[in-house]
């Protein structure tokens, strides 16, 4: 007799998944190849930036109580006993009525404390000297970047998990992670089952269809941080499958196979939970699409049963998997960013499970709005081009009209959100 499935809900399947979820090991990478990685502790600062008081501006330091009298009809000479470029350090103390040239970024002076950019001076030579005058008066600080006035010394500047965005590698360089700690990225292995299947270089015949989901999965899994590592396709041949399942299951850290997960003649993912004694976490969601999706655990290992439907297929990674990459790599906030949006479009069709409707969500007078993405079929590929966002409507809902607000997930977000799945109700306008 078929198995009785029942579903449960998406909130339940997501928290029995990250039961099993662990962060990652630490590895040093190269600064020059931290781009895109999580850092792996929280980086503070040990020292002052800037670590000495300097000059923001090409002109002359200083002491400014030497300019008080200054003025249009009374303009001030200054000898200039010295230039120092930045990377320089004039080491002598300056006396009253003398300056330094200084060049932007350089340390100021000892003695000076202001400050006067080059176009407001006026150079001269005379007895094989060279003074320079002003003609206004320049308070104390004038023109002057202070020791620590960007980052103070013990400033947690970015906290571990963080992704490294350009921002992220200025810092890391600045406080000398020549080597930088970032997590391991996990490997995840992806098998594509189905005698239907035919590679992307292969010619179309009779009844086939070429495997758009293992190329979608291993970007998907990139997009998330992760390394994937694909195994090829499968024909549905149960002994052949169990072999390779086996295979690449002692090679990767979790594993995705897709298609074969419901109940057809030819879906052997059941039996090959079975044979392998793996433990099925669930095997229905009271979601669209993806309500065959499946995920078993064997030894603490993740097996994640997608299904062949590519927005389902799809719909699974981002809801499952993507959360165990994020947490291998350290975050706090491994779950899709949720955000309310305005409905860019009517929404007709009634929502039995929670629907995950692929979506383009674009900022239109400085408010989110979301629209379908196309096609809105499980079996749909052409919907997913453009989607940069899922619109969830909660199950047991119908009848949504542009405008309502509802709840999206972000795909291209790298902050994520904690926990997103508490408190999603029905619309209202
Ligand atoms: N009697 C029932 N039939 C189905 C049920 C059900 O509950 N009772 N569930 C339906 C739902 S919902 C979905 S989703 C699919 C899930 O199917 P499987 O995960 O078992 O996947 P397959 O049967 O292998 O394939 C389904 C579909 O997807 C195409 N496919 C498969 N792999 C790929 C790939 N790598 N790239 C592109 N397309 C792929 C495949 O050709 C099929 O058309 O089951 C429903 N049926
Ligand atoms: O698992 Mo299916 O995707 O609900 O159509
Ligand atoms: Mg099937």
């Amino acid at each position: 007799m078929l198995e009785k499935r029942t579903p449960i809900a998406v909130g339940e399947a997501v928290k029995r998944v990250m039961q099993y979820a662990t962060e990652g090991k630490v590895e040093q990478v190269d600064i020059t190849e931290s781009y895109g990685r999580y850092v792996a502790e929280d980086i503070a600062a040990d020292q002052d930036v800037p670590a000495f008081d300097r000059s923001p501006y090409d002109g002359f330091a200083i002491r400014a109580i030497d300019s008080a009298v200054a003025s249009a009809e009374n303009p001030v000479a200054f000898e200039v006993v010295g230039t120092i470029g930045a990377g320089f350090v004039f080491d002598e103390l300056v006396e009253p009525g003398q300056a330094v040239r200084i060049m932007t970024g350089a340390p100021i002076p000892a003695g000076c404390d202001a400050v006067v950019m080059l176009e407001l001076t006026k150079g001269y030579e005379a007895d094989d000297k060279t003074y320079m005058t002003i003609k206004r008066a320049f308070a104390a600080g004038t023109n002057i970047s202070y020791r620590g006035e960007d980052v103070k010394q013990g400033a947690v500047l970015v906290k571990k998990g963080t992704y490294i965005n350009p921002g992220v590698s200025a810092l890391l360089a600045t406080f000398g992670y020549a080597q930088v700690p970032v997590f391991v990225k996990p490997v995840i292995g992806v098998i594509a089952t189905g005698s239907e299947l035919l590679e992307p270089h292969e010619a179309l015949a009779p009844g086939k269809i070429r495997n758009s989901n293992a190329y979608m999965m291993l970007a998907q899994i990139e997009r998330a941080g992760a390394t994937a590592k694909y195994y090829g396709k499968l024909s549905d041949d149960l002994a052949v499958c169990i072999e390779a399942v086996k295979k690449a299951m002692a090679e990767v850290d979790c594993l995705i196979t897709t298609g074969g997960v419901s109940v057809g003649d030819f879906d052997y993912l059941p039996a090959i939970y079975e044979a392998i004694g793996a433990d099925v976490l669930f095997n229905k969601v009271a979601q669209r699409p993806g309500s065959v999706t499946t995920v078993a655990q064997c030894d603490g290992q993740l097996l994640f049963g997608l299904s062949g439907n590519p927005s389902a297929c799809y719909v699974g990674f981002e809801l499952y998997t993507k959360p165990v990459i994020k947490a291998a790599l350290g975050s706090q906030a491994p779950h899709l960013r949720r955000e309310k949006a305005a409905l860019g479009v009517d929404f007709k069709k009634p929502n039995p499970f929670t629907r995950f409707v692929r979506s383009t969500v674009t900022v239109t007078d400085g408010k989110l709005v979301a629209t379908p993405s196309g096609f809105d079929k499980s079996s749909a590929v052409s919907s997913l081009a453009d989607a940069n966002a899922f619109i969830v409507l909660p199950g047991g809902t119908r009848g949504y009209e542009a405008g309502m607000q509802i709840d999206v997930l972000l795909l291209e977000d790298t902050n994520g959100s904690a926990w997103p799945w508490d408190n999603i109700v029905p619309s209202y306008r």
